[in-house]
Parts: structure tokens; C-alpha cells; sequence
């Protein structure tokens, strides 16, 4: 397993938002997570990748112990091994196509010329080749998600986070920015946790998984959903 929560509970004031939740995720696989809105998939998401910390409960990520980790040692590693896509691709607007994909590689200290030359090889992956001198903020929903896809994948992340990645887009742009999504995550060998309310999002899935009332309720593969 790559990452394993164990009876992961989390509450916002009187709000229990996770139950006791269990999940278990292989490398490689790429998991839906579903269930109604405010069952808690948000909330799980945040606390497997570290941003979060649960009131109770316990986080592993490959063997290593994440939610009693130091805050800077944690940041670290969700720097290094972890990618994220939000629903909005959250890119900075200012900066150029090329900036925001090369900025993760500058932050980790990549030479300029080469963390602009590995930004242009993503971007050429994602068909956004001729798009890098442009202004995020100049780019249409699809394109910005695919930008944002580039920017996660920069690094080489074992695990890539997805909440509600196509929520924004029109289906058809939805399902094609999926398919790109779990196209190169194949060919790297990434983990993919995606948080979605679209069956046809999930169907990209290898599993998927349904949160109801702050749990899980088929946490391990190979089990049926109740
Ligand atoms: N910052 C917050 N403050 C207070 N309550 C919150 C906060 N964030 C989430 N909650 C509550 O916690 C519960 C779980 O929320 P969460 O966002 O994890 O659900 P979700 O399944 O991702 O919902 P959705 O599908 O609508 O995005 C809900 O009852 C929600 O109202």
C-alpha cells in the first residue's frame, strides 16, 4: 500500500466531518473517491495528503507516518512526493503557461534553463506546446486544467491529488482533460486520488470508493460496496 488511513476521524466545531475512516490505496492505482455532497470526501483527501491533520486516526504514506510528522518535514513531502489538482486550477495569473509549470522545479532549486526545458516537455504532453508564453489568465477552463495537470506532474510525484478536477469544465472538455490526466499518470506509474461527483470521471478509475456519513464504506480493493 502506498497510503493507509486508519480510523481517520475530523470534526469543524460540531461538525463530524470524518468518522473513523479507513481507506487503503496500491502505488500505481487510481482511486475514484464519491458519495454525496458534505459526506467528507474533501475532508479525507486533505488529511491523506498531509494538508489537513486528523483529530484522531493515523496517515501512511509508503511505510512513513504522515499525521504525526513534523509541519516542516510534512511540507517537505508534500512538496517532493505529492501533486495536487483543484477544481479551479488555481494557477497564478500574472505569470506565464511555461512560469507556472517551470515554478515548482525554480522553488526546488532547478537550474532556470532546465526546470523551462522539463516544463516545456510537459507542456508539449498535455498539447499545450504552443501555449507557454501566454497569461494564465488568458487561457479557456480546459486548457488552464491542463496547465494545472503539467504543473503537478512537474516534479514527479508518487501521488497525485485531484479534488474535483473537472468540476468547471463542460463534460466533453471533462472527459479529455481525464483522459490526459490518467494517460501520463499511467505512464509515470502515479497514484491518483480523484474526489468527484461524475460517474464519468470515475469510470477512468481502476476503484472507487464511496464516503457516506464521514466513512468509508469500501475502503479495501476488492470489496463490494454496501
Ligand atoms: N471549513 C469548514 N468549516 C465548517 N464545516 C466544514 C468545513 N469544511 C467542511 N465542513 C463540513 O464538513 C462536512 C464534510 O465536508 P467535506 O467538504 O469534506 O464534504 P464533501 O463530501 O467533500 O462535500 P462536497 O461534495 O459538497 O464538496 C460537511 O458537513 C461540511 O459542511
Amino acid at each position: 500500500m502506498i497510503i493507509e488511513a486508519r480510523r481517520l476521524s475530523r470534526s469543524y466545531g460540531n461538525t463530524l466531518a470524518l468518522r473513523e475512516a479507513d481507506l487503503a490505496v496500491e502505488a500505481g492505482e487510481i482511486l475514484a473517491v464519491m458519495g454525496p455532497s458534505g459526506s467528507g470526501k474533501s475532508t479525507l483527501l486533505h488529511c491523506l495528503a498531509g494538508i489537513f491533520t486528523p483529530d484522531s486516526g493515523e496517515v501512511w504514506f509508503g511505510g512513513r507516518r504522515l499525521d504525526t510528522m513534523s509541519d516542516a518535514r510534512r511540507t517537505k513531502l508534500r512538496r517532493t512526493a505529492f501533486g495536487f489538482v483543484f477544481q479551479f486550477g488555481q494557477l497564478v495569473p500574472e505569470l506565464t503557461v511555461a512560469d507556472n509549470v517551470a515554478l515548482p522545479l525554480l522553488l526546488g532549486r532547478v537550474r532556470r534553463k532546465e526546470a523551462y526545458a522539463r516544463a516545456a516537455g510537459w507542456l508539449e504532453r498535455l498539447g499545450l506546446g504552443e501555449l507557454g508564453g501566454r497569461r494564465t489568465g488568458q487561457l479557456s477552463g480546459g486548457q488552464a486544467q491542463r496547465v494545472a495537470i503539467a504543473r503537478a506532474l512537474v516534479l514527479g510525484p508518487r501521488v497525485l491529488f485531484a479534488d474535483e478536477p473537472t468540476g468547471a469544465l463542460d463534460s466533453l472538455t471533462g472527459e479529455h482533460v481525464m483522459e490526459l490526466l490518467v494517460g501520463l499518470a499511467r505512464e509515470e506509474g502515479t497514484t491518483v486520488i480523484v474526489v468527484t461527483h461524475d460517474a464519468r470521471v470515475a469510470a477512468f478509475a481502476d476503484r472507487e470508493v464511496i464516503v457516506r456519513d464521514g466513512q468509508v464504506t469500501n475502503p479495501f480493493a476488492g470489496q463490494a460496496v454496501r
